[in-house]
């Protein structure tokens, strides 16, 4: 018998995790499905978290006081109440840094598959549209090479994108955020007003984590600023994006095109508008989703949760 009890909030999580966890604790694993989490998170000492739901009031209330830790297989945590589990002293721990290289992947593939107009192209070979004689104008791109990228949210991630855009030959890489970054120089991007990145950049790519201020920041005043040759990216949160603006600015081309890992909501309906734009390439929301890095993640999580039951510090502490 393990000395603690641990839920697992999700059947999914890759084996690494239950075998860390298996080493010191009780393991149990909830079914699909929140009325699952808190049927079975009673008495629990620590949570292993993997999940879309909120982490809030009810599913604390349940748990109840002997809860001391929860570990996120995430590096965002817009669903979990932070300041709910501080109050009560619940240690929580994020996976961010082990999933920048992966999501950067994400992103680089969303500027090529929206610039390079893939949906377009497929169905211009399903409808029949491609037609025999050349046609020097039809389905023209926009380059990577040459342009200027803009990435709103200089962290981990928006760095790993810069670094895989080098070789694509980019003029110039801009970002925004609170202040200017020791590393944003190191790999010569330049610090601008949201403004300033908005009305310059060919390529918008948005990198920040979802909060009160960055909530729609993306709206329709936002794509009014942008080029009307611009790409518009998203590897953060759906909910960054006022999406009926985004909408509208795609039908109207008054941006270019867009490339999308996230959405609202998600998973996003079959019969959803998004998926109906020509000019928009939508992923379901799979930046981190490679073997190597939710092992990594997983690991980690498990690890978080482990320290603290153990009145270590955590690797990657969020509280
Ligand atoms: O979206 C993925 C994550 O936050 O880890």
């Amino acid at each position: 018998m393990g000395k603690f009890k641990v839920l697992v909030a999700n059947s999914t999580i890759p084996d690494i995790a239950h075998n860390i966890l298996k080493t010191e604790c009780d393991v149990k694993v909830c079914e699909e499905g929140r009325e699952s989490i808190l049927q079975n998170i009673e008495g629990v000492d620590a949570m292993f978290w993997l999940s879309h739901y909120k982490l809030d009031k009810e599913l604390l209330d349940k748990a109840g006081p002997q809860l001391k830790v929860i570990g996120s297989m995430s590096a965002g945590y817009d669903n979990v109440d932070v300041e709910e589990l501080k109050k009560r002293g619940i240690k929580f721990g994020n996976t961010p840094g082990v999933l920048n290289d992966s999501v950067a992947d994400m992103a680089v593939l969303l500027c090529l598959a929206a610039s390079r107009r893939y949906i377009e192209g497929r169905q211009a070979i399903e409808q029949s549209l491609w037609k025999p004689e050349l046609n020097a104008q039809w389905l023209l791109a926009r380059d990577i090479c040459g342009s200027t990228v803009g990435i709103v949210g200089l962290g981990g991630i928006g760095l790993a994108v810069i670094h895989r855009l080098k070789c694509f030959n980019v003029a110039k890489f801009v970002y925004t955020g609170h202040k200017e970054k020791p590393e944003g120089k190191a790999v010569g991007a330049e610090f601008v007003s949201l403004d300033e990145l908005l009305k310059t950049s060919d390529f918008v790519i948005s990198c920040v984590p979802l909060n009160k201020e960055t909530e729609k920041m993306f709206d329709a005043k936002a794509f009014s600023k942008m080029k009307s040759s611009a790409i518009f990216v998203n590897v953060s949160r759906g909910a960054t994006v006022n999406q009926p603006d985004l909408i509208a600015a795609l039908k109207e081309k008054r941006i270019f095109a867009a490339g999308l890992d996230v959405m609202t909501p998600e998973p996003l309906p079959p019969d959803h508008e998004l998926l109906k734009l020509p000019n928009c390439f939508v992923t379901p929301h799979l930046g981190s989703a490679s073997t190597n890095t939710r092992n990594k993640m997983a690991e980690l999580a498990a690890n978080n949760i482990l320290n603290a039951l153990k009145g270590q510090p955590m690797l990657t502490p969020v509280v």
